[in-house]
């Protein structure tokens, strides 16, 4: 590729470069035939935008509010797990570039620097996400410090009883590295003979026996609003308000778990309609575009969570590239909000996107 990169796949390619295959298999990979992975992004090219024109768009603001905290775009980074394996600065590069770009970042519970050390990194708002490990003093603990350390909110990942086939890190024999936040309290250096060795960590610490009613049990040990990661269908999105979550991500995992779930943006709207309004409805999966933020809103999203984009960013040059690429979805996002007509994030509608089902119904 000649010159600086213009887009986040070009970032891809980048990281393709600077990654050992078995890093960049993990971080690009999705979970067995690999359908919902090429779904997720597919079904954004079948969404049209409906522009509005002579509009004056002289003025753009993307400025939006995620559980009270002002952010300069409805814009997030999605919770992934350790980044030093893209950088050796890992999730400290992550949050300095969020920072710089002044959006709010989710920290995953497998994160390869710890709590405190992003946290003492730079001054941002930062969500925590969490898997309920079987220990479930350990996760009680990992809350604490998340609380401690000023995190706004708890993301609880719901889809990950077990984890996802992924068979390129099954042939890899993808490493589990001892976690820092965890030594002293449990090993996650696991070694399997069946291949992935993060499949094996997950087996071994991850409590499949979560549920429902497990939500009071995280609601009596934090303070803190709690977010549910992973609901695909209205029944779910129900269930979650009923439990009292103060917010919900529409998300599969950017396709690492269970196959032939639905691509996301085809759910988004199903899951909005449900909640009426009730909390605020966040999404991510395949985001690779501000075209793909912008259809994201129109179709009732608070905000979209960016997983792999940052992750290419990060790859390919640090703290430099986290933000270089959060910068380029913000400018193609506030480009396609003046091409649209839409100058600020509540003017974006229903009525500026059609998908194939309006699209079906317009041609009856
Ligand atoms: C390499 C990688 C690691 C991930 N690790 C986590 C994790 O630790 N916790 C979590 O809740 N989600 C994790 N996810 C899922 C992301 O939070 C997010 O749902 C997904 O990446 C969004 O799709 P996208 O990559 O197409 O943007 C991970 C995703 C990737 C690609
Ligand atoms: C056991 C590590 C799980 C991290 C994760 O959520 C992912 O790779 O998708």
């Amino acid at each position: 590729m000649a010159g600086e990169p213009v887009n986040v796949n070009e970032f891809q390619e980048l990281a393709r470069q600077s990654l050992p295959k078995m890093y960049y298999d993990y971080y690009t990979g999705g979970a067995e035939d690999q359908h919902t992975l090429k779904e997720n992004v597919k079904s954004f090219r079948r969404i049209i935008i409906q522009p509005r024109v002579l509009v004056d768009v002289s003025k753009i603001d993307m400025s939006t509010t995620i559980l009270g905290h002002k952010t300069s775009a409805p814009i997030m980074i999605a919770p992934t797990a350790m980044h030093k394996l893209a950088h050796h600065e890992g999730e400290v590069a992550t949050a300095r570039g969020a920072a710089a770009c002044d959006v709010i970042m989710g920290l995953s519970y497998m994160s390869t620097c710890t709590v405190e050390e992003v946290a003492s990194s730079c001054n941002a708002v930062r969500f925590f996400q969490i898997y309920v490990y079987k220990r479930r003093d350990i996760t009680a603990l990992m809350v604490h410090r998340a609380e401690k350390n000023g995190f706004g909110a708890i993301i609880l990942t719901a889809d990950t009883p077990r984890l996802g086939r992924r068979e390129a890190d099954i042939k890899n024999k993808m490493i589990a590295p001892q976690l820092k936040n965890f030594e002293g309290l449990i090993s996650t250096e696991y070694v399997s003979d069946k291949g992935s060795n993060i499949e094996a960590l997950a087996a071994g610490t991850f409590d499949a026996s979560l549920c429902w009613k497990d939500i009071e049990w995280l609601k009596s040990i934090t303070k803190l609003p709690i977010l549910i990661k992973g609901v695909l269908t209205s029944e779910d999105a129900i269930k979650a308000i009923e439990v009292g979550v103060a917010g919900i991500i529409v998300s599969n995992h950017g396709a690492r778990q269970l196959d032939y779930a639905p691509a996301t943006i085809s759910v988004l709207e199903e899951v909005v309609h449900a909640v009426q309004g009730k909390v605020p409805v966040f999404f991510d999966g395949g985001v690779r575009r501000g075209t793909d933020i912008f259809k994201a809103l129109a179709l009732g999203a608070k905000a979209v969570l960016i997983g792999r984009a940052v992750i290419y960013g990060l790859a390919a040059k640090g703290e430099l590239g986290v933000k270089q690429v959060i910068q380029m979805l913000k400018d193609e996002f506030e480009l396609t909000m003046a091409l649209s007509g839409c100058c600020s994030v509540d003017d974006i509608t229903r009525s500026h996107v059609k998908t194939e089902k309006g699209r079906f119904i317009c041609r009856m």
